[in-house]
């Protein structure tokens, strides 16, 4: 039982990874949990806390809701969707940690941020009522929501990361600014709508941030992804150049990669 324990939980690999890595904590914040967080997008905290531990670091998840305090260390940040409601309850708060966002993001923190956070990473989410959210302008991008939702599974052509697979249900469509800092992070086919279904891109990339609408959720099933976020944020806090997995680890990542390309290539196959 305790063995069926520790495979679930991670606990096993934080043991074998003192000898790798000296057990090297990860700080991992996640975003307004209890109301931005929908399709799946917890499963991103526990990819990232699965595979920093199968390379040997020791990950603490800092889960952060409103009035929370915000942690002393920030090595990784994440943040799920939202319902338009789940926005709305959260973006005082948000807004009054933006400075704090916004210094980690300049400095090369790295963070994935999905639909509903996403836009609200961009400089404003204008909801199909008319209701202007402020966003903390991390991404120069706008949103406004119209009346048909875009839903379904999408793959996201992108230059780092090749293709990523998710599911994308939202009523907002994103506009990156021309001239920004703010880049696409991929492009989708006729068939997916991405950020806004009229000019094929999705996602956006900002220094190590990366903002997309793809749930699912996205991260289970694309784990480069992951370990460019762990990556960079190894790099970021020990100076740390590439990630080398601990003895047992590589067995496991070997494992979790094969059942991810599965998924991949099933939800590719189902495009809406
Ligand atoms: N899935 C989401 O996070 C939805 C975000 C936002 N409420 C929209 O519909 O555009």
């Amino acid at each position: 039982m305790s063995d069926m324990a520790n495979a679930n939980d991670g606990t096993a690999d934080v043991a074998a990874a003192a000898n790798a890595n000296d057990g090297r904590v990860l700080d991992i914040v996640t975003l307004y949990p209890r109301d931005m967080n929908i399709y799946g997008d917890s499963g991103n905290v526990l990819t990232v806390r699965r595979r920093a531990a199968l390379y040997g670091f020791t990950p603490v998840v800092h889960n952060y809701n409103q009035g929370d305090e915000w942690p002393e260390h920030v090595d990784i940040v994440l943040g799920g969707g939202g319902q338009d409601q789940g926005q709305g309850t959260i973006t005082d708060d948000l807004f009054a940690r933006s400075r704090q966002i916004r210094a980690l993001a300049d400095d090369g923190c790295p963070m994935l941020l999905i639909c509903g956070m996403y836009q609200l990473f961009g400089e404003y989410f204008q909801t199909v009522e008319g209701d202007r959210l402020p966003g903390i302008g991390v991404l120069d991008l706008v949103t406004v929501g119209q009346p048909v939702r875009m839903i379904g599974n999408l793959v996201d052509h992108t230059e780092e990361f090749g293709d990523v697979v998710g599911y994308e249900n939202h009523s907002g469509q994103t506009f990156l600014r021309d001239g920004g800092r703010t880049r696409p992070w991929g492009r989708v086919d006729a068939d997916g709508t991405g950020n806004n279904g009229r000019d094929h891109t999705e996602g956006a990339r900002y220094n190590a941030v990366i903002g997309t609408y793809l749930h699912g959720s996205v991260l289970p099933k694309n784990p480069r992804v992951a370990d460019y976020l762990i990556g960079e944020a190894a790099r970021r806090r020990y100076g740390m150049e590439r990630l080398e997995p601990t003895a047992q680890g590589a067995d496991e990542l070997r494992r979790l990669d094969d059942l991810a390309r599965r998924a991949a290539a099933v939800a590719a196959s189902r495009p809406r």
